[in-house]
């Protein structure tokens, strides 16, 4: 099964990374494919007009719903979650990611100036789920370099685009906490050694110790996640850290 995204922008050269590397080699083996639309396609004036100025008056301008109903009425699959990125959406999460890696596709719609007419997100949620996320508590100059984001993050968990499952099943927050500190070749290096533990063979030792700098470095940079956990998440060696 095909995972499909389709991404909708007035910018399509900014979406040209989706074709390199992890994505690339993904949508060579079949597992993803990509479609990048031009929103000024379904524009009907002389000067492929997609933004207005904002009802209420107010900074900037806003853009139209017109273009963006056409566009995604010819785009986007019925039933398929419609990802508008805004610095007014629910955050993105590795557990959000993972929730849609899980669904057959997603179509972004990217906005530019200051954000797309509301009435686009309410009139699509007829046609399939729709998410207003933010990837972070700044503001970006559109939903571009979002989507790359959570593009990236998706795909990665879509089965079979990561050849090692492991290195998605131990990510960060994968288990709601960081993951802790790596370390590889040399032992030693320029007076800085690598923990004992690491070097010891003590598969088991090595766990523990992993699962309490894990534990360590959340507390310490993350409490928030700490304080999100589930009641029955924490093991009693873990409190003892
Ligand atoms: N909207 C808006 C807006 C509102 C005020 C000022 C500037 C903008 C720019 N903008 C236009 C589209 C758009 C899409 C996503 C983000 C975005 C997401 C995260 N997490 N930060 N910023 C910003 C976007």
């Amino acid at each position: 099964m095909t995972f499909r995204i389709d991404v909708v922008t007035i910018f399509p050269d900014y979406l040209a990374p989706l074709r390199q590397s992890l994505l690339g080699r993904a949508a060579e083996r079949g597992l993803v494919s990509v479609g990048v639309h031009d929103l000024r396609q379904w524009t009907d004036d002389v000067h492929r007009t997609v933004d207005d100025a904002p009802y209420g008056g107010g900074p900037g301008m806003v853009m139209r719903p017109e273009p963006w109903a056409r566009a995604l009425a010819d785009v986007r699959p019925p039933g398929t979650r419609l990802v508008v990125p805004t610095p007014a959406g629910r955050p993105f999460t590795q557990a959000v990611a993972a929730e849609w890696a899980a669904e057959p596709g997603l179509v972004f719609a990217c906005g530019r100036y200051e954000g797309i007419d509301q009435r686009v997100a309410e009139w699509a949620a007829q046609d399939g789920p729709v998410s207003e996320v933010s990837i972070g508590d700044y503001v970006l100059a559109g939903g571009e370099s979002a989507v790359l984001v959570m593009v990236e993050a998706v795909t990665r968990l879509v089965p079979g685009v990561v050849g090692n499952r492991e290195s998605v099943e131990f990510d960060s927050h994968a288990d709601g906490l960081l993951e802790g500190p790596s370390y590889t070749r040399p032992a030693s290096w320029r007076g800085l050694d690598v923990p004992a533990v690491l070097l010891s063979g003590d598969h088991a030792a090595v766990a523990r110790w992993r699962r309490a700098e894990s534990l360590r470095r959340t507390a310490d940079r993350r409490p928030d996640l700490l304080a999100a956990l589930p009641e029955d998440a924490l093991s009693p060696d873990d409190r003892a850290v």
